[in-house]
């Protein structure tokens, strides 16, 4: 265990609340909270039962005024979340109170921790390696049900788990390359280990290349799918926006242009979470404000996972429509031809035609009309074919999905080394290289700063 001074902070979100925890971690976490709690017998937390909770008030030592009634759990470490003794002071939920209670405890002797410092705490003293840290956020941010549940498996252990196999499979590889390398002299010795080697090590690359399969749909389901509305100006972009979120977020007007930038908001359509943006419509444009947005419209274009293309029925097809049609070709996309309520302009066999297979939902968006089948087509079109395996290990992480490709071209480059001949080092080199590269996935060999940029982007008191 190492040796850490002592942290708190409240560990609830700011705001009213029924109750609001202060936590403290480290060795006088115990010693820190006596200095400032009086239970009505008397008792000091030193001297209770772990894991126990525990009535009292909290004073302020100086004044030896009443500051908060509160419940305080006592927690001895190692078995704890940090593995260190831990005290959480239940206080009433109020800002001004759980404040107060802070600031006595922070002149008493414990320092305000940073944001993940307390999950941070929990890898540093090992009882969760870094995946499963990163999991505990994802934990936090999880958008919907699915995305929590791929979080819950990574936090049991589940990716760490399998990366650890891996690795022992390589360590054992490598021991064979070792025998080759110290008895050269015996022929077969070196036949034998050539196939062994060369099944072992296709072994760990296929594996490698079932998990970043995964990654796709992991990082959807844990980031949202990057969906983006465009369409020319007045087509009923905001308006879908705001149908699909199902409250006012976009400014939705009869004058055309009226969303200058862009706007940004997480939708849950039947379990696929979208990371929605509604744009600037894309056309040429005079105004500098308007045509930096419009800019912006055609960055996300690049970057979206699912475009909804939004067409007006009451207007004819223009120049604009079909370059939006020849901007989103290649990529997954719906059309959508909204003002069914009015008169027909468009021409629907044409729009049919530039869709070419893709699907096409008619709306009227001001009468909430076609919002149910646009629903159907986003859901179908995620979880076509591939009905979440519940069983599946998904990588969802960019930074462990960057290390899952660099350590899949390190397995590669050995086994293409060890089916051409290669000196028999060098092939050992590229092992030892996928070894590490799996080893930064859990947080063994990485670098202190990455570990400091990771926790940072916690939440505080987490
Ligand atoms: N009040 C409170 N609720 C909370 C937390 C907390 O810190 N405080 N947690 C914080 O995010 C989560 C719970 N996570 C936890 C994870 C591990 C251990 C823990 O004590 N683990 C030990 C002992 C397990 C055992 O008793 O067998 C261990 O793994 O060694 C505690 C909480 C959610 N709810
Ligand atoms: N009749 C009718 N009007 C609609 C429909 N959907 C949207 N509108 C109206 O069309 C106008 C433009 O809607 P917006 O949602 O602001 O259009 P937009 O594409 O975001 O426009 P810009 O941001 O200016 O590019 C508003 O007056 C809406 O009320 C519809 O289905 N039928
Ligand atoms: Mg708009």
């Amino acid at each position: 265990m190492l040796e850490l001074d002592t942290i708190a902070a409240i560990s609830t979100p700011m705001g009213e609340g029924a109750i609001a925890i202060v936590r403290l971690s480290g060795e006088e976490a115990i010693a820190i909270a006596d200095r400032i709690f009086k239970s009505p017998s008397g008792k000091t937390l030193s001297t209770v039962a772990s894991h126990t909770i525990n009535y009292g008030n909290i004073i302020d030592p100086k004044t030896n005024d009443v500051v908060e009634e509160v419940m305080v759990s006592v927690m001895r470490g190692p078995k704890t979340f940090t593995r260190e003794d831990i005290i959480e002071i239940n206080c009433h939920g109020g800002l001004v109170s759980v404040n107060r209670v802070l600031q006595l405890i922070l002149t008493n002797g414990a320092r305000l921790a940073e944001p993940g410092e307390f999950t941070k705490r929990a890898f540093l003293n090992g009882r969760i390696d870094l995946s499963q840290a990163e999991a505990v956020m994802d934990l936090i941010r999880a958008k919907t049900d699915r995305a929590m549940n791929v979080a819950i498996k990574q936090m049991e252990g589940r990716l760490s788990n399998l990366i650890r196999r891996l690795r022992q499979e390589i360590l054992e590889t490598l021991a064979h390359v070792e025998v080759n390398i110290d008895y050269p002299e015996y022929d077969d010795v070196e036949e034998m280990t050539h196939r062994m080697l060369i099944e072992k090590a296709s072994n760990v690359r296929s594996e490698i290349q079932t998990l970043l399969q995964t990654s796709q749909q992991g990082k959807i389901l844990r980031e949202g799918l990057a969906t983006v509305i465009v369409g020319r100006p007045n087509v009923g972009k905001s308006s879908l926006l705001n149908s699909l979120v199902q409250d006012t977020k976009a400014i939705v007007t009869d004058i055309p242009g009226t969303t200058r930038d862009v706007i940004e908001e997480y939708v849950n359509v039947r379990g696929v979470p979208l990371r929605l943006v509604d744009t600037a419509g894309i056309r040429e444009t005079e105004d500098i404000v308007e045509r930096i947005g419009v800019e912006r419209s055609r960055q996300y274009l690049k970057e979206a996972d699912l475009i909804l293309l939004v067409l007006n029925y009451h207007d004819e097809l223009t120049h604009e429509d079909e370059q939006l049609f020849e901007a989103v070709r290649g990529m997954d996309y719906i059309v959508i031809v909204n003002k069914t309520d009015l008169t027909k302009k468009i021409d629907l066999d044409k729009v049919y035609e530039l869709a070419s297979g893709h699907p096409v939902v008619t709306t009227a968006l001001v009468q909430e009309q076609g919002v149910d089948q646009l629903e159907e087509a986003i859901s179908s079109l995620f979880f076509e074919g591939n009905i979440e395996a519940q069983d599946l290990t998904y990588v969802s992480n960019s930074r462990h999905i960057g290390l899952l490709s660099q350590a899949e071209q390190a397995i590669e480059e050995a086994i293409v080394g060890i089916e051409s001949g290669i000196p028999i080092d060098i092939v050992q080199i590229d092992l030892t290289r996928t070894w590490e590269i799996l080893g930064e996935v859990i947080g063994e060999s990485v670098h202190e700063s990455l570990i400091d940029q990771l926790f940072s982007q916690f939440c505080l008191g987490k």
